[in-house]
């Protein structure tokens, strides 16, 4: 693929290795990862059970300081520990929203408290319009994470990543834990909020129909490594360069 010059690039790896454990337990989880991504990209990762996807996710968003290799958000390289401006430009949405709700905390709290963190102005404004953006009315600032569904929860959860107005959202299978039918809708919303704000999308999912509708380039992982990169519409055809592709294409559509 075309290499994607200095001023348009977001977040990126730049042979990235992982590793979990010593002596007998060492496993290499992620092993030498370059990902490059442009300024309103939607990349998808994929690839099977365990492969890396997640810790890859966890490296790019700070949650995890130790790794081999860089880091760069918009062309500058990253220390391990990031400083407080990338924490607000770079959010991430967990699969299960209840991981980033406190379940006694009511969702304004929930909302305020990035805000209060970043010493953002406006609180009460802001709190309205992003309930407003994500399709919940101002009512369910009085709920708490257990009086939600599933999928008002995952809103409630893309609300709090946008509060800050990020650059980029790293996203963990942001819809296998909802509905079939509610998994279309907080789709459509994501693809709704990338647009109106001009975000960054870097996805891992399961879900071969969420990356070749939201995503225009996919990553396919093996064994922690980045097996190949293709255009949404080549992997819709199904026309895959490696045969382990192929073979993770045909198991997943069966
Ligand atoms: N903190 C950790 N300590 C030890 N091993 C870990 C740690 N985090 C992840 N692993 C291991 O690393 C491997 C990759 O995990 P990861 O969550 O990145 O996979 P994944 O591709 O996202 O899988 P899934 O699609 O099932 O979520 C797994 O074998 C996992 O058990």
């Amino acid at each position: 693929m075309t290499p994607i010059p200095g001023t348009e690039r977001s977040i990126e790896t730049v042979n990235l290795s992982i590793a979990f454990g010593k002596g007998a337990q060492y496993r290499q989880v992620v092993d030498d990862v370059s990902i490059t991504l442009a300024h309103g990209d939607c990349y998808g990762l994929i690839g099977e059970s365990g492969c890396g996807k997640s810790t890859i996710l966890r490296a790019l968003a700070g949650l995890n300081h130790d790794y081999q290799g860089h880091i760069l958000f918009n062309n500058r390289e990253q220390q391990p520990l990031r400083d407080k401006a990338f924490y607000r430009q770079v959010q991430m949405v967990f699969q299960d929203p209840y991981a980033s709700l406190h379940p006694r905390k009511m969702v304004w709290n929930s909302l305020r408290e990035p805000l209060k963190l970043h010493r953002m102005d406006r609180h009460e404004a802001r709190i309205s319009d992003v309930l407003n953006a994500v399709g919940l009315s101002d009512a369910f600032r009085y709920r708490y994470p257990h009086q939600l569904s599933g999928g008002q929860r995952q809103r409630v959860a893309i609300a709090r990543a946008l509060i800050l107005e990020p650059s980029v959202l790293l996203l963990d299978e942001p819809t296998s834990a909802l509905d079939v039918s509610v998994q279309a809708e907080i789709l459509n919303l994501l693809s709704v909020m990338r647009k109106q704000r001009q975000l960054t999308y870097l996805m891992v999912t399961h879900d071969l129909a969420v990356v070749t509708h939201l995503c225009q380039r996919v990553g396919i992982m093996h064994h922690g490594k980045l097996l190949e990169e293709l255009s949404a519409d080549t992997l819709r055809r199904g026309a895959a360069n490696e045969s382990y592709t192929r073979q993770f294409l045909a198991a997943s559509e069966a």
